[in-house]
């Protein structure tokens, strides 16, 4: 399924797009807090957030009404270089935004699917929907834990999951890994894609024209409003 065309913001200069997207981002907290009390974020690991964590931690927010999760952790303890949560508390989690709530992903559990169940269920204790999801792309079309490679993608992709959490297992991810469901991430109010550099915006640009989806693709066209890309070479 074709779903809306999503909606293209380029800068010159990847501090450029930090700046823009925290403005962007610190406002939809702004207005979640006034609307609802509270304000609910999920953000991404990987190495592209660095720059527009930074940014954002510096917003003016009362900061203390506002969740922060991810969209997607490796399967390890915040000790672990790989672990996205120690990433969001060392980049995000700082300055004003340090007075935020983190929920993490990561449960200590001797299994994956054991992990994604004790997250799954304290999740569903937090105010959903998102107010905003940002999402990263790697090279290869995944977003969040959504690999081409990965078994059982059309569960973790599954429009009508009632899970929030899902285990992943998929060769080319590394260690086992922990998603939030396509659901949980597209019914945010604002769905953001940050990209940068020219081979990434070759690989969405193929995925937006071509016949066969690549997991980018299927959670653009399943967004119910525009996806924004924010891109920088
Ligand atoms: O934990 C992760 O790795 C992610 O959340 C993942 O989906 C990431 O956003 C992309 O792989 C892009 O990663 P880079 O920003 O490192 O290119």
């Amino acid at each position: 399924m074709a779903g809306i065309a999503p909606h293209w913001n380029e800068f010159e200069t990847r501090d450029a797009l930090a700046a823009s997207l925290a403005d962007v981002v610190a406002e939809v907290l702004r207005t979640a807090i006034s609307r609802r009390g509270e304000a609910f974020l999920a953000v991404s690991g990987g190495s592209t957030p660095g720059r527009f964590f930074a940014a954002l931690s510096r917003e003016e927010l009362d900061w203390g009404k506002v969740t922060v999760t991810l969209v997607d952790e490796r399967f390890v303890p915040e000790t672990s270089s790989r672990s996205n949560a120690s990433l969001a508390k060392a980049n995000l989690l700082q300055n004003a935004a340090s007075a935020a709530r983190f929920a993490p992903l990561f449960h200590e559990a001797t299994t994956v699917e054991d992990g994604a169940h004790l997250a799954d269920s304290a999740l569903k204790t937090l105010p959903w929907p998102l107010d905003a999801a940002i999402l990263g792309m790697g090279g290869d079309g995944h977003t969040a834990s959504f690999f081409p490679d990965a078994q059982s993608l059309d569960v973790l992709l599954d429009p009508a999951s009632t899970r929030i959490v899902m285990p992943v297992h998929a060769q080319t991810a590394g260690e086992p890994r922990l998603t939030l469901t396509l659901p949980a991430l597209v019914n945010a109010g604002l769905v953001v894609i940050h990209i940068e550099g020219a081979e990434k915006r070759n690989v969405i640009e193929a995925a937006l024209a071509a016949e066969e989806p690549l997991p980018i693709r299927t959670v653009i066209d399943r967004a119910p409003r525009a996806a924004e890309i924010y891109w920088a070479p």
